[in-house]
């Protein structure tokens, strides 16, 4: 359960305004994946290309064919849920224990309290650091993993075999975008993700299903932020979730639209590095999660990142290809992530980097 003090559902609910805008379902492309690694040549091209397309357009589209063991995703959604099941003290417990272990560490367990900033949504996650050998951490990268109740070492195993799995899928995207831009270097994204300081983090969440609400509140059949508008700071997200809705992407027009559940499929999000590497041509997609279902939503989402002393900057040749308009500075993925988390979760947190229209 979300524990709630006072005061702070009406917080989560959104404004009544908003909630009475009736949000259309995403158009959301697809990429077989499958289709990419048969030795067909011309077949890997056109699915280049796809995921170019999908990119340049919402940033967000749904890969399957991955080859991902699908008993795999089943126990890790079962696991993560019967986690999340557990009394809440001793859910509370791992994050005790990991800040005790490491202060100001964000790893761990956390409910409704998203980041430092204030944020609050109808939601509880397990965050967990993901070491060079692609196991689940609760320590900062780097040092030492920690086994720590009440994460049951079967949690964790299966977890840790996910993000090899899921790592070797982001990064067989990460190397189609590369073909597909026409980059002669074709692990110029993966590299960031694979090499052994990469900051790369899994995240559990589960939105428990919509309390009964108050008419004050979010109204009769109101719904309520589980995760507040954001872009993913880092290069790549990778998010698979049970069969519930929820989540939302802003369209270029600025407007909302949902993503069908889909549990057979993966949903891969540019973020903001990416957007920065290709100098604007792919675009960090803007998303939500929107809490006004019955039944709990569980999700799992890896973020690929490059490691914190790694010089991010847009690629010279599509800066070239750009007219030779460089559209941010060089800065570091350390610099970046510090200055993002210095603000809500809504802000845009590149337009920092911007450089100005005549550099
Ligand atoms: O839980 C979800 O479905 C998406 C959450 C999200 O956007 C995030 O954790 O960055
Ligand atoms: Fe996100």
């Amino acid at each position: 359960m979300v524990v709630l003090a006072k005061g702070e559902l009406e917080q989560i609910a959104l404004p009544a305004a908003v909630q009475k805008a009736a949000v259309p379902l995403a158009d959301v492309p697809e990429v077989d994946l499958a289709a990419a690694g048969g030795g067909d040549v011309r077949g890997r091209e056109a699915v280049a290309r796809a995921v170019v397309a999908a990119c340049e357009g919402h940033g967000f589209f749904k890969v399957t064919g991955e080859g991902v063991p699908t008993e795999l995703l089943a126990r890790v959604e079962d696991a993560a849920a019967a986690f999340f099941a557990l009394p809440q003290l001793e859910k509370e417990a791992a994050t005790a224990t990991a800040a005790a272990a490491a202060p100001g560490s964000p790893f761990g367990y956390g409910s409704k309290r998203i980041g430092s900033n204030g944020d609050l949504g109808w939601v509880e996650y397990l965050l967990f650091g993901v070491t060079a050998a692609g196991t689940a951490a609760l320590s900062v990268p780097g040092e030492e993993a920690s086994s720590l109740p009440p994460i049951s070492d079967s949690l964790r195993d299966l977890l840790d075999e996910y993000i090899v799995a899921v790592r070797a899928m982001a990064c067989e995207v990460l190397g189609l975008m590369a073909e597909g831009l026409g980059l002669e270097e074709r692990d110029v994204f993966a590299r960031l993700v694979l090499d052994k300081e990469s900051d790369s983090m899994l995240r559990v969440n589960h939105y428990p299903p919509r309390p009964e609400l108050k008419q004050s509140a979010a109204g009769p059949h109101g719904r309520l932020t589980g995760f507040g508008e954001h872009t993913d700071p880092q290069i790549i997200s990778v998010l698979r979730s049970n069969d519930t809705s929820g989540l939302e992407i802003s369209l270029r027009d600025g407007s909302w639209a949902a993503v069908p559940p889909d549990r057979n499929s993966f949903f891969v999000n540019v973020g903001d590095a990416l957007q920065v590497l290709t100098n604007g041509r792919f675009r960090s997609v803007r998303h939500r999660v929107m809490v006004s279902s019955l039944r709990p939503r569980v999700s799992v989402i890896f973020f690929g990142g490059p490691p914190p002393q790694e010089r991010l900057a847009p690629l010279p040749s599509l800066v070239e290809e750009d007219g030779g308009r460089r559209r941010y500075r060089e800065f570091t993925w350390r610099e970046y992530k510090a200055s993002a988390y210095r603000t809500k979760l809504a802000e845009n947190r590149l337009c920092h980097f911007e450089t100005a229209a005549h550099d």
